[in-house]
């Protein structure tokens, strides 16, 4: 059966997409943004939010998750994902990356508007999530690593050099120690 190579969770802004894209690059297996897999098949997440409501986005994200976690290769998830309890159950069998991030550096990495949760809220609403959903993240972590003042290209390395060196250990990739 076909198991990601890893996931990446963690606040919005942590790098996720970005990040998770470049491993998948390094280590020439596919890529998957479950936000992308989303705007494919429905158009825009804020025009989801706006036009049917967070429930329903997601339930379209569930879905998109799911299907995402049973192809291979790195995944990336919308930071709000590991709130589904399905979600978290399939999480618990795979290799998860916590991308953290602090408010310091988030702050410039929010402009644009893109995420319709932290619409009007910024910074303030941003770290009330990263508040409630912190236990989840840790919970569900494999490995950490913090973004904040480190290069992409370094990060993704990193977390290549990672998979790679645990990668048959087990036959789960989740590993035995962690
Ligand atoms: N390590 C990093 N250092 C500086 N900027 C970063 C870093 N990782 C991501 N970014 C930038 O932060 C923004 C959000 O990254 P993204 O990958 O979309 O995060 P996420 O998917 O976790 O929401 C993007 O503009 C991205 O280029
Ligand atoms: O944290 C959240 O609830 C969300 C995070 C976003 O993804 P990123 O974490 O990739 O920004 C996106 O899924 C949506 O705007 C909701
Ligand atoms: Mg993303």
């Amino acid at each position: 059966m076909t198991a990601p190579t890893a996931v990446l969770i963690g606040p919005p802004a942590a790098g996720k997409s970005r990040i998770g894209k470049r491993v998948a690059r390094i280590l020439g297996v596919p890529f998957t943004d479950t936000d992308s897999q989303i705007v494919a098949a429905h158009g825009k997440i804020a025009d989801i939010f706006a036009e049917h409501g967070e429930p329903h986005f997601r339930a379209l994200e569930r879905e998109a998750v799911r299907a995402a976690l049973a192809g291979p290769g790195v995944v990336s998830l919308g930071g709000g994902a590991v709130l589904d309890l399905d979600t978290q159950a399939d999480l618990r069998k795979l290799p998860v990356v916590l991308l953290t991030a602090s408010a310091d550096a988030v702050r410039k990495r929010i402009r644009g508007g893109k995420r319709p949760l932290l619409a009007s809220g910024g910074i303030d609403a941003w770290e009330r999530l990263v508040a409630e959903r912190t236990p989840i993240y840790e919970a569900l972590a494999t490995r950490v690593w913090d973004t904040s003042s480190r290069p992409v290209d370094q990060l993704a390395a990193e977390i290549a050099d990672w998979l790679a060196s645990r990668a048959g250990s087990d036959g789960s990739g989740r590993g035995a120690s962690e």
